[in-house]
């Protein structure tokens, strides 16, 4: 469904993905673990187009996306969750999601999303800085799923999230997934996140995928040294 192929990205000289190979199944979520600086955000924002890629290929479905702009990207199906979650915070919350509409057209929230996010559709005239950080993360999902896309990337959506919420969060993104039907790639620090969530599990150390591993013979042991600094 969703392929990456000698896929490398760079700020100027220091080439920060490297020769990078995955691919993602329909429906199927997949978490890419990695420490800070190992590329995870680098990978997440090119993959959306807002860092261009030195060279290899990004397709969706039989659609070549590497070349593409972002907003032609959301087009094609990808929508991207950013690090720090960037809502709007004297936006409404209602006029936040509706951001997410501008590139594909639509006009009003499909009903769907306040259905999978009740808390936002109670707040929806409250202003976005207004909401927790959980609900926060929530707006910033539902934003991205207004778009209705076919691929979803969440770029490490736990940090500065309670555990008790980031339970919460997995069990919304299976949903999500299983009601919607959509991929998701979720790049973390936080190996029980990932476990909660993923079929497969990557490791990605200094841009390269080092340890794949399907979720239900992870061993998380191994998985974990990879975490530990
Ligand atoms: N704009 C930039 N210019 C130059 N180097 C950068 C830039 N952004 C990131 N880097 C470098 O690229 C490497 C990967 O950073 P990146 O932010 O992608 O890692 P990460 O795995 O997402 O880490 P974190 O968990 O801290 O977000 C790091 O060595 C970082 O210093």
């Amino acid at each position: 469904m969703f392929a990456v192929s000698n896929y490398s990205v760079a700020y100027g000289q220091s080439e920060v993905i490297n020769d990078m190979n995955f691919n993602v199944n329909k429906n199927e979520i997949v978490a890419i673990l990695g420490r800070n600086g190992m590329g995870k955000t680098t990978l997440m924002r090119s993959l959306i187009g807002m860092i261009p890629s030195r060279s290899g290929e990004v397709t969706l479905g039989d659609t070549n996306i590497a070349g593409m702009k972002s907003y032609e990207r959301v087009k094609a199906g990808v929508a991207f969750v950013p690090q720090g979650r960037m809502i709007f915070s004297t936006m409404t919350v209602k006029e936040n999601i509706e951001t997410g509409l501008t590139t594909v057209k639509e006009k009003t929230i499909p009903e769907n999303l306040y259905d999978l996010f009740p808390v936002l559709k109670e707040m929806k005239n409250r202003r976005g800085g207004n909401l927790s950080g959980g609900q926060q993360q929530q707006l910033a999902i539902a934003r991205a799923l207004a778009s209705k896309p076919d691929l979803l990337l969440l770029d490490e959506p736990t940090e500065g999230i309670q555990p008790s919420i980031i339970r919460d969060m997995a069990r919304t993104l299976k949903r999500i997934r299983d009601e919607i039907g959509l991929s998701i790639i979720v790049s973390e620090q936080v190996l029980s996140f990932a476990l909660d969530i993923a079929d497969r599990i990557l490791v990605i150390e200094k841009g390269q995928i080092v340890r794949e591993e399907l979720r239900e013979s992870v061993d998380e042991k191994q998985v974990a040294a990879y975490l530990s600094v």
